[in-house]
């Protein structure tokens, strides 16, 4: 019986910043993977019908008083319900859509996430590093495209993808 941390060549276990959980990387790709791999790392990168191995997104995130970190630089101690997080997001997604604003100026202002102050921008990252709902949305988009209201643990957010 192998032993359980024993990985086969290529691969490297790490943890994910912003989830806690431990997700594998490729040391010739780049590509992660949260299953624990059984076969050698390949070596080539990911063909067009696996999709892009990493993206750039912004996103704007209300947090409520469910989210797993209630409290973020805009406000102390945030008691808002999901319902009304629901509500103020479908706001801003409309203002966006209307072209009444810009996302990265609506996310510097009213994101509970600590990337407000880059307008939202997460940087490049790839699968296995955010949250499972919200890698899924965003590794669905096409480039340019808004994403509808999209629930983690940290609360709701809107993404648009970069590159
Ligand atoms: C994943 N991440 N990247 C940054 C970031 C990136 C670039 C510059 C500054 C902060 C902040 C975070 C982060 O986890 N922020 C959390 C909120 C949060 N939870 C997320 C879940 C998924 C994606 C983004 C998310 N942001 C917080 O501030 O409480």
């Amino acid at each position: 019986m192998p032993d359980a941390e024993q990985l086969p060549d290529g691969w490297e276990k790490r943890t994910s910043r912003s989830t806690g959980l431990s997700y594998y990387l490729n040391v010739h790709t780049k590509e992660s993977q949260w299953d624990q791999p059984t076969e050698i790392a390949k070596k080539s990168g990911s063909s067009a019908a696996d999709g892009p191995a990493e993206v750039q997104c912004l996103h704007l995130l209300v947090k409520h008083k469910g989210s797993r970190r209630p409290s973020s630089w805009r406000e102390q101690h945030i008691t808002r319900t999901k319902e009304e997080a629901q509500l103020l997001l479908e706001v801003y997604r409309n203002k966006i859509v209307q072209q009444e604003t810009t996302f990265e100026e609506l996310a510097r202002s009213y994101s509970d996430c600590s990337s407000a102050k880059r307008g939202g921008d997460l940087g490049k990252f790839g699968r296995g590093q955010m949250q499972p709902p919200f890698e899924k949305a965003a590794f669905a988009l096409n480039v340019g495209q808004l994403s509808g209201i999209v629930d983690t643990d940290s609360g709701l957010h809107i993404i648009q993808r970069k590159s």
